[in-house]
């Protein structure tokens, strides 16, 4: 039976990575600037400290100046809010990011409008989503980001193509389902209250799926030779990760896949440094836009 080929996400943002260093460099050399990223986390949920801990390693490989701010569970939202001001006010962070999800008490909303734009490296805040529909420069929200490179760097072209997005969040199906009509794809938007979901991804080139529960996509929902890419991370019962779509199942049946973990996940890690990295460009009047 053949097998789909797999786009390793892992090893493209190592490359990423790479690519990052020369710019570093360069920041460095013409303008004396070292990027800076700001991670906020508020409360002690295990997977995000895993997460924040990721950044911060990331950071450092590439030479990004990080700091891990750590709020305890109770801290109060304006004191949240007053440390966004601060930094917000501090030229060694080009970027600012505050792990989600936030305590019930805390408004997400709030928090995020108060992220100067310039420092959204997120990509969350309301003018870079707006200017994102639109088509101006933004940046650009890390998972849909990832997504669209991973897709160019393995020579997939979307110009054309009928792509299907399974799940509507702000974070990662709203976008993408964006960026690929940009990128002159036909766009299926599909969600919870789609009526015969798999009539709809069968006819997908390219399916992407972010729905956050395991399985939703098996073989009877991909035509032969499609692309997927899986943006789902859930934890089985035994422990391991694991997609939204049965990987074993439909790696014989699509052209392309991408791995849980291995794929998506590193490739949102990297988005977050190539960002942190435009914003630190932008201030010193290097690169494009
Ligand atoms: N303000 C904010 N921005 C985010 O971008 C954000 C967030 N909050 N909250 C949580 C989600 C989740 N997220 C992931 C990124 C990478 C992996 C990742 O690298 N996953 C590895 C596996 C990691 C593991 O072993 O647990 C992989 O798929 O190979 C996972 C999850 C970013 N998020
Ligand atoms: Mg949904």
């Amino acid at each position: 039976m053949s097998s789909a080929q797999l786009i390793d996400g892992k090893s493209m943002a190592q490359d990423v990575k790479r690519e990052l260093a020369s710019r570093i460099k360069r920041l460095e050399s013409e303008a004396g600037v070292r990027p800076g990223l700001a991670v906020i986390l508020v409360g002690d949920d295990p997977a995000s400290e895993v997460y924040v801990r990721g950044k911060i390693r990331d950071c450092r490989d590439v030479g990004i100046r990080s700091e891990w701010i750590r709020l305890p569970d109770s801290n109060p939202e304006e004191d949240l809010l007053r440390q966004i001001d601060r930094l917000n006010e501090d030229p060694r962070f080009h970027g600012i990011l505050v792990q989600l999800p936030l305590p019930r008490h805390i408004s997400a909303e709030r928090v995020i409008h108060r992220i100067r734009p310039e420092k959204d490296v997120d990509g969350f805040h309301p003018i870079n989503v707006g200017k994102m529909v639109i088509g101006q420069e933004a940046f650009l929200p890390c998972t849909p980001y990832g997504i669209m490179e991973m897709l160019r760097r393995s020579g997939i072209s979307v110009a054309g193509k009928h792509a299907v997005v399974v799940g509507r969040s702000n974070i990662v199906g709203k976008p993408v389902s964006i960026l690929l009509q940009q990128a002159d794809a036909t766009v299926t938007l599909c969600h919870s209250k789609t009526r015969d979901l798999a009539a709809h991804t069968r006819r997908a080139d390219i399916l992407v799926v972010a729905v956050g529960k395991a399985r939703v996509i098996g073989p009877e929902h991909v035509k032969p030779g499609a692309v997927v890419i899986d943006v789902g991370i859930n934890r089985t019962e035994e422990g391991r990760l694991t997609g939204d779509v049965d990987f074993e199942a439909v790696r014989s049946i699509a052209s392309h896949i991408t791995p849980v973990p291995g794929g998506v996940g590193p490739m949102t890690r990297a988005m977050l440094l190539v960002n942190t990295v435009r914003a630190a460009e932008r201030t010193a009047g290097i690169g494009q836009g």
